[in-house]
């Protein structure tokens, strides 16, 4: 077995990841929906005997674009890469979302990254995954990308809870009313904050269970900052 590859852009692809199925979004939260991308993207990798890749972006392209209203995430890029990881796959690529790099059309994206550097020979999306300049590549414009262009795709139907489709934006919502089990049940796994525990300034002592101050990006702090939360 070879050793996760975490890369930051794809100017220069090493060849243990050359020919792999890519699963490609944002995927903040790694959540069950896109768990399910993440099991179908291991199915397909290893008929095909390929490795099994994410490729991501950071920022969250809703930071690039609209960074009001605040939105906090549930992942960023270090826990998105332990995740993959830890889901078995063989590597993740995340590149840097930023306004030139949002102008890319989307016939260019496939042509330069998908391609040229990654020779994919297959991507899995969900339904409603959208990428390229205005948004405007499309699942079908991706299908037919890889008719013409010699690699699979599959778009998979996006998975629910009840009514709802499970999405990162439900998970923040469970997460800012305070429905941390709600949260853990969308998410597979129980939530977590990553942090440097600080001093801070000792009120924690007066509450009557041990505390622990936490040295946090802002994006990551809850709606809630002054629930207690379980430490694990
Ligand atoms: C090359 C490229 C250009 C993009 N340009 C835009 C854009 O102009 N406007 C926008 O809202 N999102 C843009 N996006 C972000 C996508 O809409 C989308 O958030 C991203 O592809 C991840 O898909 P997901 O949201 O389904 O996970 C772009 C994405 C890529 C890969
Ligand atoms: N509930 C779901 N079921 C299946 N696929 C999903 C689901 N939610 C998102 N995806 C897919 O996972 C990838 C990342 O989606 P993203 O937009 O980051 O998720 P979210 O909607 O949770 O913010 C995209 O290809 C998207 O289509």
């Amino acid at each position: 077995m070879t050793d996760f590859i975490h890369l930051s852009d794809l100017d220069d692809v090493p060849d243990a990841l050359r020919g792999a199925v890519v699963a490609i979004g944002n995927f903040d939260g790694f959540h069950r929906g896109h768990q399910h991308v993440m099991e179908t993207l291991k199915t397909r990798a290893a008929e095909r005997g390929v490795p099994a890749i994410v490729l991501t972006f950071e920022p969250h392209p809703r930071d690039v674009f609209a960074p009001e209203p605040f939105m906090f995430r549930l992942t960023d890029g270090d826990a998105k890469a332990r995740l993959a990881e830890a889901l078995g796959l063989d590597g993740i690529v995340i590149m840097k979302f930023d306004r030139d790099f949002s102008q890319i059309e989307a016939e260019d994206f496939v042509s330069r990254f998908l391609v040229n550097a990654l020779a994919v020979s297959g991507v899995i999306v969900g339904s409603d995954f959208h990428f390229g300049r205005g948004r405007r590549g499309t699942p079908d414009f991706l299908k037919a990308s890889g008719i013409a262009k010699g690699f699979a795709v599959e778009t998979l139907e996006l998975i629910g809870e009840g009514v709802d489709i499970i999405s990162s934006s439900l998970i923040r919502s469970a997460l800012g009313e305070g429905d941390i089990a709600r949260a853990n049940h969308l998410l597979g796994y129980r939530w977590f904050i990553d942090g440097v525990v600080i001093e801070g300034d000792r009120r924690g002592r007066e509450l009557g269970y041990p505390t622990a101050n936490l040295s946090t990006p802002p994006a990551f702090i809850s709606l809630r900052a002054f629930m207690p939360y379980e430490l694990c």
